[in-house]
């Protein structure tokens, strides 16, 4: 099978963006997997696949793929790139585009500098929402990985575990990521964010992603750890993320209400590939 695509990343967190519109795709895990393999494939974090609307109030649906080849519910910084590259191949005119996601409807705005804002909905709290096993919601666990460390757990669409760090560069990602992804109180799995305070507007974040590894950039990451910053009093209502790829702006009014999103969203390359 061919396909083309189009290379794309949001702050370095890569993609493979693939028109399901214009052409048939229809992929086994394990295609998912060579697309993203970086020495055989294209390479990427996640493939995104953007398909015509299922239901009359949306324009389109987007769905995404780990690298490992799972499908997964939601993605930050692929939601931006979805909206560059519909506007980019002609399938919309629309700057503010309802799009269905696995877990829901949000609603990405393409502003007039090239920027996209993201409405990613409102966190969710609830244990069994995100899944976690807990005897009851609590602003932050404790987690038994060997030894004790403390985290928020909330849903983006997506599952998320954020630890506070005194200094990202020295945080035990590679170690404790992995640990805390399959920890048997996370049924589905989690994003591991390591989150550390600059000051009560900004955080600098890393995050071992759920079926990816660690990313340079991670948005449903950074809206959990904002998220969770604020929850635990540290932080205003809009901060700035610092990723390894660059910065995001994450605003949230508090419980019920919808975070925001806004970033970059960039092209890099398009081709063809032969899938076997
Ligand atoms: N990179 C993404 C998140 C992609 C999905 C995630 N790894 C998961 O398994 O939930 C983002 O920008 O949000």
């Amino acid at each position: 099978m061919r396909l083309r695509f189009t290379k794309m990343h949001g702050l370095g967190n890569d993609f493979v963006v693939l028109d399901g519109v214009g052409q048939a795709v229809e992929l086994t895990p394990a295609q998912l997997r060579y697309l993203a393999d970086r020495h055989f494939g294209v390479g990427c974090d996640q493939i995104l696949l953007v398909e015509k609307a299922g239901r009359p109030d949306v324009d389109f649906r987007y769905r995404i793929f780990n690298a490992d080849g799972g499908e997964v519910q939601q993605c930050g910084n692929g939601a931006r790139c979805f909206v560059r590259f519909v506007h980019d191949k002609g399938l919309t005119s629309k700057r503010e585009i309802r799009v269905e996601t696995a877990s829901g409807v949000i609603v990405p705005r393409l502003e007039a500098d090239g920027q996209v804002t993201v409405d990613m909905g409102p966190p969710r709290f609830e244990p069994a929402d995100i899944p976690f096993v807990a005897d009851a919601r609590a602003v932050t666990y404790v987690l038994d990985i060997g030894q004790p460390v403390e985290l928020s757990a909330l849903s983006m669409g997506n599952p998320h575990a954020v630890l506070e760090t005194c200094n990202v560069d020295t945080a035990p990602v590679a170690e404790w990521g992995p640990l805390i992804e399959h920890h048997v109180r996370f049924p589905e799995r989690v994003n591991v964010g390591f989150m550390q305070l600059v000051h009560r507007r900004a955080i600098k974040l890393r995050v071992f992603e759920r079926g990816s590894g660690e990313t340079l950039a991670c948005g449903t990451g950074a809206c959990a750890a904002a998220v969770a910053g604020m929850q635990r009093g540290l932080l205003e209502r809009e901060v700035e993320v610092q990723t390894r790829g660059g910065r995001l702006t994450i605003r949230w009014d508090g419980e019920g209400h919808s975070v925001f999103m806004t970033g970059p969203a960039v092209t890099v390359f398009q081709g063809e590939i032969d899938i076997p």
